[in-house]
């Protein structure tokens, strides 16, 4: 197991210090809270990159304070892109699409969405040479379609270790448009990095997807979020033809959803205790993929209450399994499913998510690591695993620098004493708060 790659934490993070966090068992007590979860990184990601590109000055509320927004806006004030953070929310003096500072050395962290999102937006300015260094793990993760597709739209991009890999250098000088074609069953990122780039080529672009799209939510909050700021794209239901026209950014302000993500980790608490957790800041007719889990937790028993801006969750008395669920769609919840399904009453098969294996760790290896230290059966293959049915014992367990395998092992910590985790500072990917909201929801915890 290698050390987390410390640098990718930005001063957004928290518990950088800490070497382990002990989750202690809420022991038969029903959580009881209402509570509100921090801005979504993928709104916030795409919104802060939309706002640099923009004409204009954006405000924008709600922002997410974490890694993966922190080197975002370090990246764009490296590109010249000022702004200003008060509290959750951010000015952004937006650049036109074309980059104030034309030589700029920068350093993206672990996020996903800013290597997959802003070569394009890069790429499509003219003149200038930016080296682009991403984390450890960032530059494993595949990105190689994405950047073949921008070549074949005229982009320059040289890769400095691997072919193929970050870091990279990108040589600006304008991106053609026209068509081009890319797979989406490996990242909908790809996807959504092409589209953000429509819009500031020379013409009209048209992205063409021959396959599948893993999440195509995403592509739509993409969609949705260009609309926003300006860009009308015409596109079919299936999103496998959008077409972006070349008519740039219009600065604006917004509000930012909060991150359905996030708030599932929550929702699986009260699945797991029998008990009630309302997520105030949650719009339920958004787009983000994982408000699916709402249902998923209604169909393992619980019950649910919506309302326009706020969900109940409700858990029952005894979890239920016997499931078999694609989770192609909401793939990031998969490993919360995974480390709630030993307390249901029947296995539960968890498919379609072969991609995760590329995430912040090869996730469905983690996950199945992690549930067999704490004895309990699973089987992985190659697109997802089982999970069967047990009483977890407690042991110290790996965190895998990732945010998804940290969180989605504190909930079995909720029901079972001695869960310590290590490196507990990994969720500050998407949520540095994270283990203090689940103080405040009633599960005690010890750092040491
Ligand atoms: O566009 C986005 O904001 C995201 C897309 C998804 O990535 P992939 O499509 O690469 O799986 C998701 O897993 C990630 O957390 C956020
Ligand atoms: C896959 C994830 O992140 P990224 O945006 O880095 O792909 C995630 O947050 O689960």
């Amino acid at each position: 197991m290698s050390t987390p790659d410390l640098k990718a934490r930005s001063p957004w993070s928290a518990l950088n210090d800490v070497d382990n966090v002990t989750i202690h068992p809420l022991n038969g007590k029903a959580v009881s809270v209402d509570m509100t979860v921090p801005g979504s990184k993928s709104f916030t990601n795409r919104a802060l990159i939309l706002a640099a590109l923009a004409e204009g000055t954006s405000t924008l509320s709600g922002l997410l304070k974490s890694d993966d927004s922190y080197w975002c806006l370090d990246a764009l004030e490296k590109l010249g892109v000022a702004s200003r953070v008060t509290g959750d929310t951010v000015e952004i003096d937006g650049c036109g699409g074309s980059w104030p500072v034309k030589e700029a050395d920068l350093y993206i962290g672990a996020a996903g969405t800013i290597a997959r999102f802003l070569p394009g937006a890069i790429a499509a300015a003219e003149g200038g040479s930016y080296r682009v260094e991403a984390s450890r793990r960032m530059s494993e993760r595949p990105v190689k379609p994405l950047m073949e597709a921008l070549e074949q739209l005229g982009a320059q991009i040289e890769y400095e270790d691997k072919k193929g890999f970050y870091p990279l250098v990108i040589k600006p000088s304008g991106l053609h448009g026209g068509n081009v074609s890319i797979s989406g069953a490996v990242s909908s990122q790809f996807i959504s990095g092409l589209l953000i780039s429509g819009a500031n080529q020379q013409n009209d672009l048209t992205v063409n997807i021959p396959d599948h799209i893993v999440q195509h939510a995403y592509v739509k909050i993409t969609l949705d979020l260009m609309k926003e700021f300006g860009v009308n794209s015409v596109y079919n239901d299936e999103l496998t033809k959008m077409t972006v026209p070349a008519s740039g950014y219009k600065a604006r302000d917004m509000a930012l959803e909060a991150d359905a993500s996030t708030a599932s980790y929550f929702m699986a608490l009260a699945a797991i205790s029998g008990g009630r957790v309302r997520i105030n800041n949650l719009p339920t007719e958004t787009n983000q993929p994982d408000i699916g889990m709402v249902d998923l937790y209604e169909k393992m028993g619980c019950t649910v209450e919506k309302g326009e801006t706020y969900v109940e969750i409700q858990g029952p008395e005894q979890l239920k399994g016997g499931l078999d669920i694609s989770m192609k769609e909401m793939s990031d919840q998969t490993l919360t499913i995974a480390a709630i399904a030993p307390f249901a009453d029947g296995p539960v098969t968890l498919r379609d998510v072969e991609h995760i294996r590329h995430h912040e760790s090869d996730r469905i290896h983690a996950i199945c690591t992690e549930l067999g230290k704490l004895g309990i059966k699973t089987d992985e293959f190659a697109d997802g695993l089982t999970v069967y049915p047990g009483t977890p014992k407690g042991t110290p367990l790996l965190s895998y620098d990732d945010h998804r395998v940290a969180m989605a092992l504190s909930l079995v910590g909720a029901k079972v004493p001695d869960v310590t985790i290590a490196d507990p500072g990994c969720v500050s990917k998407t949520c540095p708060s994270y283990f203090e909201l689940l103080k405040a929801a009633g599960v005690d915890i010890t750092y040491s």
